[in-house]
């Protein structure tokens, strides 16, 4: 069996939870409420920028110059995401600043730069990897499970439900799976810890906005 096929069925409780919370429910008719959207916004433009310098870092210190390529491209991405974000999500949701880095926010963003820093490199992989598959499966979900006309939040449901993001899950996973057939059995094992890691982190980073978390001192 594949590591990705194998790995997802270790998550499947967590990607249950996350379909099932709050945040994504009321995204999917609507109803959110847009202070919570606007937290949202303003913590996923610190995440996307610090996902992609770890993305540029995993690039940088693979082996195989394919690989390179691509997490040097999926790095580009992601900061074209921040910028259209800022650019154009920012205004239409009426928020002008991003605020400040949140707690989860904080131990979500460290956990990627430590772990692109400093672990293996195919366990740094595993452990962005949910932050594409994920996406992919909640905004497929989303997508088809909707019944709300007029979302306020379509806009944002369609860039993570278009063939265009899939093809980067695709690629992302392929890679994944490559690596760890090179890799021992607790290597693997290492790779699916940190894939767990960001897997709890997602729903987490869903769940703080939905709460407004933020530092209390
Ligand atoms: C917390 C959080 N996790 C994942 C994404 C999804 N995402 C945005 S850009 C990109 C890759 C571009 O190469 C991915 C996977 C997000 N927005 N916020």
């Amino acid at each position: 069996m594949k590591w990705t096929d194998k790995t997802w069925k270790t998550i499947a409780p967590i990607y249950q939870k996350i379909i099932e919370m709050p945040f994504i429910k009321e995204l999917q008719n609507g109803t959110l409420p847009l202070e919570k959207f606007q937290f949202y916004m303003g913590q996923d433009s610190f995440y996307l920028e610090n996902f992609a310098r770890s993305l540029a870092v995993i690039g940088a210190r693979t082996e195989s110059v394919d690989h390179a390529l691509d997490f040097i491209r999926f790095a580009e991405g992601a900061i074209v995401v921040e910028k259209a974000l800022h650019d154009s999500y920012f205004q239409e949701f009426g928020l002008t600043s991003r605020g400040k880095i949140e707690p989860t926010t904080h131990h979500y963003i460290h956990f990627l730069k430590s772990s692109s820093a400093l672990d293996q490199v195919e366990v740094a992989m595993a452990a962005v990897l949910p932050c594409f598959w994920i996406y992919q499966e909640v905004g497929n979900y989303i997508y088809k499970n909707q019944q709300a006309e007029n979302n306020p939040y379509q806009k944002w449901i369609d860039t993570y439900a278009g063939d265009e993001f899939e093809g980067l899950v695709i690629k992302a996973k392929a890679i994944c799976d490559s690596v760890a057939d090179n890799c021992t059995e607790a290597q693997q094992q290492k790779m699916t810890e940190a894939f767990i890691a960001a897997s709890r982190l997602e729903f987490m980073f869903w769940n703080s906005a939905y709460r407004l978390e933020s530092w209390e001192v």
